[in-house]
């Protein structure tokens, strides 16, 4: 059979790939606004305590190549071809978007390793794309906006509970704290999503594994002086163990599916020391990375727009 020609466009945050890239990576992340030298410090400090580089690059990448393998064994009339395109490091967004169009795709979906939509994250990486392929009169990109509540991504989160309680002796005692990147208060005056969204997740997360009671947090965020949506993660964990004495705390970083510097720093180091100040126990579930039901959850996202796209070619 003739397979039809997709392109998958596959956006993530993107990492640096040595500590000598920290310096220009920052500066992405802050719009081209260098940082000061202390604060470019701060963060390869952070990166050293991970092991000096991110694993994230390579997740990633990993991520891509189980998504595209799983639809093309998933669809024997499509053939769906791979480009990865970065926010902030080579190959950006825009040299994904332009690979597309020397290879002759005409028609892409795209879709971001992230859950959880706001202007901040999902909309800039959309927008990205388009405002390239508008420029180069590219391939037309079908945009998958959200996933957060695909079911095979709740059923991972919820499973990855399940087994660390399993390590818990006295559950009755234990606390789950569901978490995404804090983002600028701000965004709530255009009533953006994001807050919804996770909570949402959350929920049916705490549905599937049974949990009767859970919070929920914000973590890393930036060192500005405006606002950011709160509880912070860590003032959290001391808030909940000062009124109900807590004994274990499982740190679900629902907003991220990676091992990366904020669940391996922010987590792994900052919410850890929060714990082991209190005396309590730490526990951090497994992050999504390429496990199979993680991939089947982001290929099942991607065959809903498929189903949309057809009934649009059909409509017509
Ligand atoms: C919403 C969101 C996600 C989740 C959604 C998505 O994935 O899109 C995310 C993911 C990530 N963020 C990452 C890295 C960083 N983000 C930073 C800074 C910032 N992130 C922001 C937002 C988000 N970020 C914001 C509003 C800032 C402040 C910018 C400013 O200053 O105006 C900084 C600067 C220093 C610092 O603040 O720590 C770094 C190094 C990495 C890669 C980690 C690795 O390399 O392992 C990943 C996956
Ligand atoms: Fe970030």
């Amino acid at each position: 059979m003739m397979r039809k020609k997709i392109g998958l466009l596959v956006m993530a945050y993107g990492t640096p790939s040595s500590l000598f890239e920290v310096e220009s990576y920052y500066t992405h992340i802050r719009h081209g606004r260098k940082p000061s030298a202390s604060q470019i410090e701060d963060l390869k400090k952070r990166y050293r305590q991970i092991g000096g580089i991110s694993p994230l690059a390579k997740i990633t990448r990993n991520q891509a190549k189980h998504l595209v393998l799983k639809l093309n064994h998933w669809y024997d009339d499509i053939r769906f071809n791979l480009y990865l395109g970065y926010k902030h490091t080579y190959p950006f967004i825009e040299d994904a978007v332009k690979q597309m169009k020397d290879d002759g795709i005409e028609e892409a979906i795209s879709i971001i390793l992230a859950p959880h939509y706001s202007v901040y994250s999902l909309k800039a990486y959309n927008d990205r794309a388009k405002s390239m392929s508008d420029k180069i009169n590219g391939p037309l990109i079908h945009h998958i906006n959200s996933w957060y509540d695909e079911p095979k991504f709740i059923g991972f989160w919820a499973n990855q509970i399940k087994r660390t309680q399993l390590m818990i002796n006295d559950l009755s005692k234990s606390m789950v704290i569901f978490s995404a990147h804090s983002l600028p208060e701000k965004i709530l005056i255009n009533n953006d999503p994001y807050p919804e969204q996770l909570a949402k997740t959350a929920e049916l997360i705490a549905e599937k594994a049974n949990l009767k009671y859970y919070s929920i947090g914000w973590q890393s965020a930036g060192a500005t002086e405006e606002p950011w949506l709160g509880p912070d993660v860590q003032d959290l964990t001391k808030e909940l163990y000062r009124k109900h004495g807590y004994t274990s705390f499982i740190y679900c970083p629902i907003g991220f599916v990676a091992d990366h510097l904020e669940v391996l720093y922010d987590n792994d180091f900052e919410c850890k020391a929060v714990t082991e100040e209190l005396g309590v126990n730490y526990f951090r579930p497994r992050m999504p990375n390429t496990h199979l039901s993680f991939i089947e959850g982001l290929a099942s996202a991607v065959s809903k727009k498929v189903r949309e796209i057809n009934k649009i070619t059909v409509d017509i």
